[in-house]
């Protein structure tokens, strides 16, 4: 096993200092000789990223992204861990595809692939899949989610709500209900209007998680929502959170940034569920980020194949790429906030997904080295083609984004070096 010498590293923004990786793990020691030498002045080294919410597509979906292809974007962001969502095809709400999903993230040996099980059978809606057999899989399931469908049905969600406490699971709700948002095309306000395009209104996704907060209440368990996209849920969420709700929430960074008023071109690029929301919604996700109300910042990587995305707007699939650029426009966003940006990208997802050996503590002898190394005074141009994910279809074509992930660690392994994936 390599052993490396970060040499000059700043750890969250601290002054430089050596940091010793050896046997999978941050040393207090040299580990002599042998070690890798890596320059690492003006470079910031963070946990590795972890993301709670990605799109692999495999099983079903291969010309999109693959478990490996989807891996490696993954590593080139910084991440050293990705939760794999149920909506392939078949669907993860077995303990057979889940097992599949897992073996392949070991296969790639890239990120730890953590698979997330649908809570309902094929994403239907009727009835709970079998979350007991996926939680004691080889894969070891603790979240459950039907993200791209909401768990609409309050009965099935409080069944579901109750059926995880067993095993500390956490159901994660894509909110929206669906009665409210029939033939939606992008969020409901003056820009919908101005298009002529059915709208998605904001308050189809504050009422179910108002409704899911109070369910989470009522049982004791634990809730996460999804891509958080509105001022109104913000409020709902600070509201569960001071009563003691066991809720948590993330936002992506393309709510963090976008506004609806880029539909106005009918680029499909900027299609995408919840949709982007206005400028007023975007500053409250970006304050709730900052208080804590929101948790995490996740990415939705949805990647899509060109014929679902270079077509029609109401033809093209919802959904964008993001593992390559989460966060370089975390960093647009927020500035050079590396505490802030360590426990909403990597210690509060690592705790959310129960991920123990990630989001650990980098100036501790011992911390399994899962981590990451950036350059924050890089600039880079955003070109698709150059993009590691198999699919194309980033927001940020031609944009100039701070922040170059330089090396990312899995377990004192690098898997990208010098801003190339090493394998
Ligand atoms: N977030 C998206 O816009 N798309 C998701 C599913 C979904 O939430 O619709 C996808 O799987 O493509």
């Amino acid at each position: 096993m390599m052993a490396y010498l970060l040499k000059g590293v700043s750890i969250l923004g601290a002054a430089p200092t050596d940091l010793h990786i050896s046997d999978g793990v941050i040393s207090a020691e040299p580990a002599g000789q042998d070690a890798e030498v890596i320059d690492a002045s003006g470079l910031v080294a963070l946990p590795g990223l972890v993301d709670v919410h990605t799109h692999l597509r495999e099983p079903g979906r291969e010309d999109a992204e693959t478990v490996e292809t989807g891996s490696r974007a993954a590593a080139l962001g910084g991440y050293t861990a990705v939760c794999a969502m149920a909506n392939t095809s078949p669907v993860a709400d077995t303990a057979g595809v889940v097992e599949q999903v897992w073996r392949l993230g070991r296969e790639a040996g890239l990120v730890d692939v953590q698979p997330i099980g649908a809570v309902t059978v094929g994403l239907a809606g009727k009835q709970m899949a079998e979350l007991g057999a996926m939680a004691s899989s080889a894969a070891g399931v603790r979240i459950f989610s039907d993200d791209g469908f909401c768990v609409a049905d309050p009965k099935l969600m409080r069944r579901a709500l109750e059926y995880v406490k067993a095993f500390d699971g956490v159901i994660a709700q894509h909110a929206e209900e669906p009665r409210l948002t029939e033939g939606a095309q992008m969020h409901e306000g003056e820009v919908s209007t101005r298009l002529g395009l059915t709208g998605w209104p904001a308050v189809a996704e504050e009422a179910i998680i108002a409704r899911d907060v109070l369910l989470a209440e009522h049982v004791g368990s634990r809730l996460h929502v999804c891509h958080v996209s509105t001022a109104g849920s913000v409020e709902v969420l600070r509201q569960a959170k001071a009563r003691g709700v066991r809720v948590t929430a993330e936002v992506t960074p393309h709510h963090l940034l976008l506004t609806d008023e880029l539909a106005s071109g009918y680029d499909p690029v900027f299609k995408v569920n919840p949709p982007l929301r206005t400028r007023k919604d975007v500053e409250a996700l970006r304050q709730a980020l900052l208080d804590g109300v929101i948790d995490v910042v996740a990415t939705d990587h949805a990647p899509h194949a060109v014929q679902d995305k270079e077509c029609e707007w109401s033809y093209a699939r919802p959904g964008m790429l993001g593992l390559e650029t989460a966060l370089p426009i975390v960093l647009s966003v927020f500035g050079p906030k590396w505490e802030l940006i360590a426990d909403r990208m990597s210690i509060a997802p690592a705790r959310i997904a129960g991920l123990d050996s990630h989001g650990g503590d980098l100036t501790r002898a011992g911390t399994p080295a899962n981590l990451t190394l950036v350059d924050p005074a890089a600039r880079w141009v955003v070109d698709p083609a150059e993009l590691a994910s198999r699919s194309r279809n980033t927001p940020y074509a031609g944009h100039t984004l701070p922040g170059r992930i330089v090396a990312t660690f899995l377990r004192g392994e690098a898997t990208v070096l010098d801003g190339k994936a090493v394998k």
